[in-house]
């Protein structure tokens, strides 16, 4: 039996993903003592087994590459899953990095398992959980035994399956079937709502099917799957799909189990609840000494958000505390088109116009290898400010982003009017939607 060591250091970080592995390498580099819990990859979910793969996997099948040159150009894009350069950088920055499993996390103290055997209490004056999340995998009778892939495996795997039947609708299924796609399944995507996306305006996910439709994958909306049959999917309609893999892709939820948190700390969703410093609250208000970034909080699952909670925790534990602010995080969806989602896509006055720019259309179509497809729609309030957007199309994850800073200052829409965009580029588009709530505005 080993005798369990006891540390006092400034900061343990549990979960070194996107926010977790930030707080620790700013909060060393200003001279705390910084512990790093880790149970499976040093830098977590995103470098190895999310967004890098993924963009790799989109980007290689629009450039036709084979699956094996794909596959090698994936592996080569997530350090062949090895994290060791990661672990290397963190030490070097200064941080203790202990690879075991968080067993306990409360204010002051966390218990690990470490991975070499044993038990180790850290205890610390500050401690941030950033454990991420999960796959959900839906309560789909006959799933049991069925050849199932998450979205980590099928950005791991070594094979493609002729026949992928992907789950769900959001970002995660329809990155990896245009992918697997592009890349030479035969894809059928099951989404069991009425559109792609369901959280954006119901004509981005119409330009997303018809995008989809149009590189050959079979989209199926609101035809919610009922049972996984000998080799296949029972839709409600009685379709039976055939697959070597199902994909489930149907949401994820956030890692807080088994570490002892009492109820009023956690949303009905199980996520973490923060304030706007980033720290755990529960019923008697903010908990001293601990703090939660990224997936684990439920604000939204992005690495922006991480860095963005994680950026806000340091400043707070250097004592130049800022809020949070999440009134601005952008949605982008790496597909073909893009799309590019920010702030209120609901509920308010709006204007939509098309992307057709013949001339910059001229420009790049030769370059492009399909018809330019996508639209934009802004959201104003009462005011005339800006509150939100919604873009589809070539490289909307670019020329949107000045969208998402204009809502975040509560630009107004006769500023942006007037505001000089380049020509030809794609910001351009804005134009139209702007001219018409301009026009709406104006005395
Ligand atoms: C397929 C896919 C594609 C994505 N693409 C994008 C994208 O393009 N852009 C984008 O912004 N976001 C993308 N995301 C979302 C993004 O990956 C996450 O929002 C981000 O990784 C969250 O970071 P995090 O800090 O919450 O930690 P995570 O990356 O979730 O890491 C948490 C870490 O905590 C560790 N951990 C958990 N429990 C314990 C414990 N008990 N003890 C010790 N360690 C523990 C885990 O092992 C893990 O390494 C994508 C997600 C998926 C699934
Ligand atoms: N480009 C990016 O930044 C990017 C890419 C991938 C993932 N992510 C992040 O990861 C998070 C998780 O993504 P996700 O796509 O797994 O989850 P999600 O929650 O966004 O979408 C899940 C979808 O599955 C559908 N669904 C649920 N149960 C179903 C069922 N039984 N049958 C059919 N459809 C079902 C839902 O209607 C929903 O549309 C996202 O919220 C996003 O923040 C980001």
């Amino acid at each position: 039996m080993t005798t369990p060591t006891r540390a006092a250091v400034d900061v343990v970080v549990v979960g070194s993903g996107s926010g977790g592995k930030m707080v620790a390498q700013q909060l060393a580099g200003a001279g705390r003592r910084v512990v790093l819990v880790e149970r499976g990859y040093v830098g977590g979910f995103c470098p190895f087994l999310a967004c890098v793969p993924a963009k790799s996997l989109l980007l290689s099948a629009r450039a036709e590459l084979s699956w094996v040159a794909a596959r090698a150009v994936r592996d080569e894009a997530a350090s062949h899953r090895d994290d060791s350069g990661a672990a290397a950088q963190l030490s070097g920055d200064g941080v203790e990095v202990v690879r075991g499993s968080a067993t306990r996390v409360a204010p002051g103290v966390v218990e690990v398992d470490l991975h070499s055997g044993g038990h180790r209490v850290v205890e610390a004056a500050h401690v941030v959980v950033g454990t991420g999340s999960a796959s959900v995998r839906p309560p789909l009778p006959g799933l049991d035994g069925a050849a199932t892939w998450t979205s980590e495996e099928a950005l791991s795997a070594a094979d493609l399956p002729d026949r992928l039947v992907v789950l769900g609708g959001g970002p995660v299924a329809v990155e990896l079937a245009q992918a697997y796609r592009g890349l030479g399944s035969e894809v059928t995507l099951v989404q069991r709502g009425p559109h792609l996306l369901s959280r954006e305006p119901s004509w981005v996910g119409g330009v997303l099917a018809d995008a989809l439709t149009a590189d050959g994958v079979d989209v199926r909306t609101g035809d919610p799957a009922v049972e996984v049959v000998d080799g296949g999917l029972r839709l409600e309609s009685g379709a039976v799909l055939g697959f070597d893999r199902l994909l489930l892709a149907t949401g994820r939820a956030p890692v807080t189990g088994g570490f002892g948190f009492p109820d009023d700390w956690l949303t009905e969703a199980g996520a973490l609840r923060t304030d706007a410093r980033c720290r755990v609250v529960g019923d008697d208000g903010p908990v001293e000494g601990l703090f939660a970034v990224g997936d684990v909080t439920g604000v939204s699952d992005y690495t922006h958000t991480a860095n963005h909670q994680a950026r806000t925790v340091v400043a707070e534990l250097l004592g130049r505390g800022r809020d949070a602010d999440y009134s601005a995080i952008p949605r982008a969806v790496y597909t073909d088109p893009t799309v590019f989602c920010v702030g209120a896509t609901s509920g308010a006055r709006s204007a939509r116009f098309e992307v057709r720019q013949v001339e910059r259309a001229d420009l790049v179509e030769l370059s492009r290898r399909r018809e330019v497809t996508g639209a934009v729609e802004l959201f104003v309030d009462d005011a005339g400010v800006l509150v939100g957007a919604a873009c589809v199309g070539p490289d909307a994850d670019s020329w949107g982003a000045e969208l998402a800073l204009a809502v975040r200052a509560r630009l107004d829409v006769d500023l942006l009017w007037h505001h000089v965009r380049a020509f030809p580029t794609w910001s351009e588009a804005i134009f139209p939607a702007l001219e018409e709530l301009h026009g709406a505005s104006a005395p």
